[in-house]
Order: structure tokens, then C-alpha cells, then sequence
């Protein structure tokens, strides 16, 4: 069974920092590249063997899959068979939930993650990642898996920050995270298949300073 080396405990506090202070953050290769290459590899094998699945929008009960809005294909990681580099990145998100814990006290209690394939054509329509239905959900994360990645191949992550929009090209090893009930973003049309493992750190239920 491969080895992944963990991630730096520093890169991670960086992230708190960031998140803290602008209540986002962008990280670089944010995970060793032999971790990264074999996530990749799944999702893409994932989406090969038509394991990935049309994504819905819409609350708990009345979910339709409308391409137009949102055209992502998805598999949650709990769904998928174990392996070596999901519980490697499961580990370094269990590191990174300690660290936002300990810097901002927001009770974050467990991670739900799932993969996702954007296809040529598909984006992700300006949304928050909080609703109503899923109170619960309180930092977002996207590490992107797109080591081939070239300007004009669309798919970047914008983010509508107080400022004016900002664009995240989804190169594999970058970390995106900021907070799900406050950050509108998008994800501009792919123009090739678009790679992501996409999760939200969910706060305890009986949290009393929840909102
Ligand atoms: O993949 C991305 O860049 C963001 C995806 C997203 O916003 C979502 O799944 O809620
Ligand atoms: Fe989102």
C-alpha cells in the first residue's frame, strides 16, 4: 500500500489565518504531489467507468438535476471503495478541522466530501453553499485535480468577495476554502473535464451558538 507523506502543520495554520481574516483562503499545492496524482486518478477513473452521478440542486426532498444551473457529476467519498489516497486526504482534512478549531472556535465537527467532474459545457450557477435545509454546513473546501490545466480551459472558481469577483483556476494541488453561508461563488463553464474533490466541515448539531 503507497504512503502519503502528511501535510506540513504550517500550511495548515496558514489556511486558519486566512480564513480568519478574510474568511477565505487559497493555497498552492496544498498536498503532496504523489496524494494529488492519485486522487486524480480516481476521480477521473470514477467518471470513466460512469461511476459519478448527475448532481442535484434544489432542497432536501425535492432535488431535480437542471444541467443549466448546476453540471457537475458527483460520487461521495463514503460511497466509493476505501483506498489508500482517499483515507491520506480524509487525514489531512481531519489535521485542517483541528486547525480551524483551534484558531477560530467554530465547533467544526465532522467532514463530508464528494468527487466531481465537470464536462465540457458545465458550471456551477452563482450560489451559496449554506441553505436552509443544511444548516449545518459551515466551511467549504475544493482541492482541484486537473494537473493539465491550461489558461482558456475555463472551469475557474469565482469568488464574488466584498470587492469585486476574484477567479481561482482549478490547477491540481489548489486548496480553496472559505465559509458556506457568506461567500457567493460560481464555477465558470469547462471547456474540458474538469476535476475536484468538493466538502463541507459541518458544525455539531446541538450547537448552541449555531445560527
Ligand atoms: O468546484 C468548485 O470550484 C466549487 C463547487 C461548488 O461551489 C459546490 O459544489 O458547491
Ligand atoms: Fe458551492
Amino acid at each position: 500500500m503507497p504512503e502519503f507523506p502528511a501535510t506540513a502543520p504550517d500550511r495548515l495554520v496558514c489556511v486558519a489565518d486566512s480564513l480568519a481574516v478574510h474568511g477565505w483562503s487559497i493555497t498552492e499545492s496544498a498536498l503532496p504531489a504523489e496524494l494529488l496524482g492519485e486522487l486524480e486518478r480516481n476521480c477521473r477513473s470514477l467518471w470513466a467507468s460512469e461511476a459519478l452521478q448527475p448532481a442535484a440542486v434544489g432542497r432536501a426532498g425535492e432535488q431535480v438535476v437542471v444541467p443549466e444551473i448546476r453540471g457537475d457529476h458527483i460520487r461521495w467519498l463514503d460511497d466509493c471503495p476505501p483506498n489508500p489516497a482517499a483515507a491520506a486526504y480524509l487525514q489531512a482534512m481531519e489535521d485542517l478541522r483541528w486547525a480551524l478549531n483551534r484558531t477560530l472556535f467554530l465547533g467544526l465537527d465532522n467532514f463530508e466530501t464528494h468527487y466531481a467532474l465537470y464536462p465540457p459545457g458545465a458550471g456551477y450557477q452563482r450560489h451559496v453553499d449554506r441553505f436552509k435545509d443544511n444548516p449545518l454546513r459551515t466551511v467549504s473546501v475544493v482541492l482541484y485535480l486537473n494537473s493539465q490545466w491550461q489558461p482558456g480551459d475555463g472551469g475557474e472558481l469565482r469568488l464574488y468577495l466584498p470587492d469585486g469577483a476574484m477567479d481561482v483556476p482549478p490547477r491540481a494541488g489548489t486548496l480553496a476554502v472559505f465559509m458556506s453561508d457568506s461567500l457567493p461563488h460560481e464555477v465558470l463553464q469547462a471547456q474540458r473535464d474538469r476535476a475536484s474533490l468538493v466538502g463541507w466541515f459541518r458544525r455539531r448539531p446541538d450547537n448552541p451558538l449555531m445560527v
